[in-house]
């Protein structure tokens, strides 16, 4: 669906992106991750044929970026998208089908499928930021996009309206369409995509993933350990390099010695009540990848 290699630009001396190569495969979901700055716009605008690109090669569906045969299967929702206030939802998405050639009639199919079917007689001045996104990512579905460029599509949704976002990509995934989405709520992502890709500076400093990604950076797990009453001196005794904090032990282990270290604290038998293992999370993950180059 889109294939990346090598994908080389560069704004006079700034080098947006160096020798980026990835892909995204029908059905899949794949997060675009990366500070400010990191090249991640300038990724999605050449994906979607808006800026010229140096070296490398980009195809999107077989085609080159921008070509006809590309912009028929591409969709793409900006982070904030604009519409004319004075329209209705319903006038709105008529007007993109029939600019599309497509029967304006669909436009009541598409907005019920985004969960405004409610709405789609009001003005969209008076929508919420939520119902704005909603109408952009209908927009986005005319013509059954094979795949989708969204552009920071949660920022600023309310926690019900992401949740009902993600079930809708999650279905267009599973009709096959390839998503590439950007984001900054590393959460959602976690739970919510196939794969990851770090662009750090405007290289690619890591893809996969999450579990992938997890084993690669191979960061300390954390151990919470409870002491029953009274025995907060033998386990101390016994695991000088844990920390007291409050009423627990923290120790934080490197993969390598987890199974030793857990060996050692089931050999305390009744001094130890609970014992948590706290895995790295995404955000310690992305914040390895994108330090190691030194972002
Ligand atoms: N039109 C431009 N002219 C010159 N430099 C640019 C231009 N657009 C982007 N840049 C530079 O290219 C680099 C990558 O920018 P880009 O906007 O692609 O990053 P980003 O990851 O999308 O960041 P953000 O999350 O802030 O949108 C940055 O150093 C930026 O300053």
């Amino acid at each position: 669906m889109l294939k990346l290699t090598s994908l080389t630009k560069h704004y006079q001396e700034v080098a947006a992106l160096s020798a980026v190569s990835f892909h995204v495969a029908p059905g899949e979901r794949v997060a675009l991750l990366g500070h400010n700055g990191a090249g991640k716009s300038t990724l999605m605008k050449i994906v979607l044929g808006l800026i010229p690109y140096d070296a490398g090669q980009v195809s999107v569906l077989g085609a080159a970026p921008g070509s006809a045969q590309a912009r028929a299967g591409v969709a793409y929702l900006p982070e904030n998208v604009a519409f004319h206030p004075a329209l209705t939802g319903e006038e709105q998405i008529r007007l993109f089908l029939s600019l599309r050639g497509e029967d304006p009639a669909k436009a009541r199919g598409l907005l019920d499928r985004v969960g405004l079917h409610g709405a789609a007689r009001r003005r969209i001045g008076t929508y919420s930021k939520g119902m704005r996104q909603r109408v952009g990512l209908a927009q986005a579905l005319v013509g059954h996009p094979k795949l989708l460029i969204l552009d920071e599509p949660t920022s600023g949704l309310d926690p019900v309206s992401r949740r009902d976002f993600y079930a809708l990509l999650d279905e267009l995934a599973a009709e096959g369409a390839a998503i590439l989405l950007s984001s900054h709520a590393l959460t959602e992502v976690e739970a919510r995509t196939d794969r990851i890709v770090i662009l750090s500076g405007g290289h690619l400093v890591a893809t996969g993933t999450l579990s992938t990604l997890r084993s690669e950076a191979d960061l300390p797990v954390t151990m919470q350990i409870t002491p029953a009453f009274g025995q907060a001196a033998t386990v101390a005794d016994s695991l000088p390099e844990a920390v007291l904090q409050v009423a627990q032990f923290h120790l934080c282990v490197s993969q390598g010695q987890k199974l030793a270290f857990l060996a050692r604290i089931t050999a305390l038998g009744e001094a130890v009540t609970d014992l948590e293992l706290i895995p790295p999370s995404l955000e310690d993950i992305y914040s390895h990848f994108s330090r190691r180059d030194g972002q």
